[in-house]
């Protein structure tokens, strides 16, 4: 069984394959293994994230280290009863000792107690801490990231592998601590019973100590590819249960249980490797115990017979070691289960250290670029111009100035566009998609953008919204370079409505609140009313609170599309990109859905892509895009703009 949870879904996840995430992963095959970190530098990594709860994983380890200094005298009054009561036959001199014994065993149990509460509770709001950091870190990482990895596997990094970091950085810390404290105390008690037989035990250590060390590379090793298969798994479940219906009208069903099949063979041989591993160290710990077992009863043997020492000692002892021994033991377990957490946290680290593509221009992508100073910002604008250094403050009275490096946005932008002789190539791709796109479009105006599939029309939008920076050229808003302003700023200014209607699975309103959180209801009811959505959403069962199902999928396509445009309605935003937004739709709805898309548009700059082209309205501009290196001879059904790019 793969071990993760579904995970809250997400616009994208669980798209049918579409041009963007049938492309085969280029750089991320399912069962790829993490490079190896050493332990060190995960716990660099990780442990500031333990602020906070530090208190109570010390706590943890007092507790525990209390609880073994009252194991340790629960073994000395046996030693005592053993000499004192058994050996002269006093019961007068048990009761004291039993009493005592009793009263130990209740506050080790107590300390035991508090020991294991104040670690899991210390664990647990570790794991929150940190699953919230990944999540973060993951928002701010462009869509080249996703696109080239399986979402199933990133579900397995935010899911199993941060447990994993958990167990290695802090109840594994916490275990590590309180097992060394347990074989000093034991091994000092030891030494205080017997020094002579203490040094015969410790003789035996180092046995352990190679037979784990034997066991933990392999374990590793075994542990890295159990977990890259756990995510291969979850990426075939998530896409086969996503794809459905794609699955079932295809009558997929047996490749996709062949495909879960073979991932699944892959994850249960690692995962028979880590059990056969892990079971097997047991059994030899165990040999090594019962010889060194032996020989202390031998020396012991000998030292009764030459009287310097009490068989009451010697079984006193023997009590320490049954507690000494597995501790050493338990040292050893505890550098298996760190090496396979470990295997973990190296998969959460690739994640940790991977760069988004594009960055604000002061915090070089940092996470505080966007909640820092980009929160602030509301909107971009107010400038008309750039300075010809490229560092431009804009302000929000519309002057622009070049005296600071960092765009101060604070306004609404007016919303002129600006694409200068722009160069686009993918990463990874040696042939650019653009290759000298330059229009302009000024505020409030309608840019119609056609030209044969795969010519790069998305990629318009995608460079507009900074998923990526053009390779050369530049595109501006309001007269500034988009790289020049925060993202969010920028943001902020642009509304998309893309081809497929990304919907979440909460209610109506939550959907259409989507785009700005703080409308109030009566704003939301007029953005639905205004996309002709109020109507359809007053005969649902619990109207604007009906939960619409995973990605909607309880409302048609037009109903989808209408609550996609309320919600574009509420955000608005001074510029507008329509992606195919009549894709699917019959004759009839799409003229309707023009007619309400006409509404969204007015006074907005627009960028509308489409094949489309019946009732779209008279545009202020054309762009007709051919492919820079067509495939296919272009024809032209297209409308009568002159070709921007040419091959
Ligand atoms: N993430 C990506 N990585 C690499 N290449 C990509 C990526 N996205 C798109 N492409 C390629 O870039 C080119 C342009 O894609 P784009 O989606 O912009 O085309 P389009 O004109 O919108 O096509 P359509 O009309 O079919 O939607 C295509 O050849 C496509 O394969």
């Amino acid at each position: 069984m793969p071990r993760s949870g579904d995970g809250a879904p997400a616009p994208g996840r669980n798209a049918p394959p579409s041009k963007e995430n049938a492309s085969a992963p280029e750089d991320e095959a399912p069962g790829i293994i993490a490079p190896i970190i050493s332990i060190r530098t995960t716990l660099r990594e990780f442990w500031p994230q333990t602020r906070g709860v530090r208190r109570l994983f010390v706590a943890g380890v007092v507790a525990a280290v209390l609880a073994s200094v009252c194991e340790v005298g629960v073994i000395g009054l046996f030693g005592f009863i053993t000499d004192e009561v058994l050996a002269s036959g006093r019961l007068s001199a048990f009761w004291i000792p039993a009493g005592a014994w009793i009263g130990v065993g209740v506050l080790a149990g107590l300390l035991s107690f508090s020991s294991a509460y104040a670690t899991a509770l210390a664990g647990e709001r570790f794991l929150l801490r940190l699953r919230d950091r990944v999540f973060a870190h993951l928002q701010t990482l462009t869509p080249d990231y996703f696109e080239n990895r399986r979402l199933g596997d990133l579900m397995a990094r935010l899911t199993d592998d941060i447990e994993a970091i958990e167990e290695l950085v802090g109840s594994g810390l916490v275990r590590i601590i309180t097992t060394a404290a347990g074989a000093v105390l034991f091994s000092g008690a030891a030494f205080f019973i017997r020094w002579d037989l203490a040094l015969v035990t410790f003789a035996m250590v180092p046995l352990f100590l190679l037979v784990s060390k034997g066991f933990t590379s392999r374990l590793r090793n075994a542990s890295a590819r159990e977990r890259s298969s756990n995510g291969a798994m979850n990426s075939v479940i998530e896409e086969s249960l996503a794809n459905q219906s794609l699955v079932q009208a295809y009558n997929r069903q047996d490749a996709e249980a062949a495909r879960l099949h073979e991932e699944g063979r892959k994850w249960l041989l690692a995962n028979v490797t880590r059990a056969r591993l892990s079971a097997l160290y047991g059994p030899a710990a165990q040999i090594v115990e019962t010889l060194c077992l032996l020989v202390i009863i031998g020396v012991g043997a000998w030292e009764i017979a030459s009287g310097r020492l009490t068989i009451g000692g010697l079984l006193a002892f023997a009590a320490y070691l049954a507690y000494l021994y597995p501790t050493f033991q338990g040292l050893g377990e505890l550098a298996l289960s760190v090496s396979s957490a470990a295997a973990g946290a190296d998969r959460v680290i690739e994640v940790l250290h991977a760069k988004p593509m594009v960055t604000d221009p002061y915090d070089g992508g940092s996470e505080a670029g966007e909640d820092g100073a980009a929160g602030k910002g509301a909107a971009a604008g107010g400038a008309e111009s750039a300075t010809a250094s490229g560092r431009t403050a804009v302000q929000a009275n519309g002057t622009a100035s070049a005296s600071g490096d960092i765009v101060v946005v604070d306004s609404r932008a007016h919303g002129r566009i600006e694409f200068e002789s722009v160069v686009f190539a993918y990463p990874g791709r040696t042939r650019p998609t653009l290759t000298g796109l330059s229009f302009t479009a000024a505020p409030g105006e309608l840019v119609v953008c056609t030209g044969p599939s795969g010519a790069g029309k998305t990629t318009i939008a995608k460079l507009l919204l900074r998923f990526y920076d053009p390779t050369a050229g530049r595109v501006l808003l309001d007269g500034v370079d988009i790289r020049e302003m925060p993202r969010r700023s920028l943001r902020e200014n642009i509304t998309i409505l893309q081809q497929e209607n990304l919907l979440f699975s909460g209610t109506v309103r939550d959907n259409i609140a989507y785009g700005r959180p703080e409308a109030d209801p009566d704003e939301i009811v007029r953005a639905a009313i205004t996309a002709d959505a109020d109507g359809f959403i007053r005969t649902l069962p619990e109207g604007y609170d009906t939960p619409i199902g995973q990605r909607g999928r309880l409302l048609s396509g037009g109903q989808r599309q209408r609550i996609a445009i309320a919600r574009a309605i509420l955000r608005d935003a001074p510029v507008l990109i329509l992606d195919e937004p009549m894709t699917g739709l019959d004759a009839p709805t799409a003229a309707r859905i023009m007619e309400l898309l006409r509404r969204l548009m007015a006074g907005r700059t627009t960028i509308l892509i489409t094949h489309d082209l019946r009732h779209v309205p008279t545009p202020s501009r054309n762009i007709v895009l051919e492919p820079a290196h067509p495939p296919f001879a272009v024809e032209r059904p297209y409308l009568d703009g002159d070709p921007v790019v040419l091959s």
